[in-house]
C-alpha cells in the first residue's frame, strides 16, 4: 500500500524505524489516532483493547471493532489483553457480562500461567479494571507480559 510504504519511509527518515522507544499517541476525539495505529499494526507485539464497562450501549460497536482486529491477518497470533475499565462505577458491567457482550465467552485462554507456545492458540484474556483507582490493569499487564518475547 502506497500510504504504508510512505509512512515507513517517513519513520526511517526520522530515525525511528526499528528503535526501542515509548511513544504516546495523543490527541482529541476524531483527530486520527486509531487510523494511525491501524497503519502501524505490523510492528505490533501485543494489543491492549480498552472497553468502557459502563457504556453498555456501545458494547456492540466495541465488539465489532474488536472482531475486526482479531480477524486482521497482520495481528494473527498477537496476544490481546481486553481491559474492561471503570469498575469503580457501581453499574459497570461484570466481567462475565462483558465477556458475553464481546462474544468472548468461549474464546479466552485463561488467566495465570498458561503455556500456549505449541498450541497455535492466540492468548486472549479479559481483565476488569479501574484506571483512575489504579486497580486491575496491573494483573492484566502481568498476564500479557508472559506472551511477549
Ligand atoms: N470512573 C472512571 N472514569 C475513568 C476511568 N478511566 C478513565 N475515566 C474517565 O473516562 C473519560 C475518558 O477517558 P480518556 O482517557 O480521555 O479516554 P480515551 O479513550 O482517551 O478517549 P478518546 O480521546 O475519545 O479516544 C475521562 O473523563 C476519564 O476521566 C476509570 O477507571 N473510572
Amino acid at each position: 500500500m502506497f500510504l504504508v510504504d510512505w509512512f515507513y519511509g517517513v519513520l526511517a527518515s526520522l530515525g525511528l524505524w526499528q528503535k526501542e522507544a515509548k511513544i504516546l499517541f495523543l490527541g482529541l476525539d476524531n483527530a486520527g489516532k486509531t487510523t494511525l495505529l491501524h497503519m502501524l499494526k505490523d510492528e505490533v507485539d501485543a494489543v491492549v483493547y480498552l472497553v468502557d464497562a459502563v457504556d453498555k450501549e456501545r458494547f456492540a460497536e466495541s465488539k465489532k471493532e474488536l472482531d475486526a482486529l482479531l480477524s486482521d491477518d497482520s495481528l494473527a497470533n498477537v496476544p490481546f489483553l481486553v481491559l474492561g475499565n471503570k469498575i469503580d462505577i457501581p453499574y459497570a458491567a461484570s466481567e462475565e457480562e462483558l465477556r458475553y457482550h464481546l462474544g468472548l465467552t468461549n474464546f479466552t485462554t485463561g488467566k495465570g500461567k498458561v503455556n500456549l507456545t505449541d498450541s497455535n492458540v492466540r492468548p486472549l484474556e479479559v481483565f476488569m479494571c479501574s484506571i483512575v483507582r489504579k486497580m486491575g490493569y496491573g494483573d492484566g499487564f502481568k498476564w500479557l507480559s508472559q506472551y511477549i518475547k
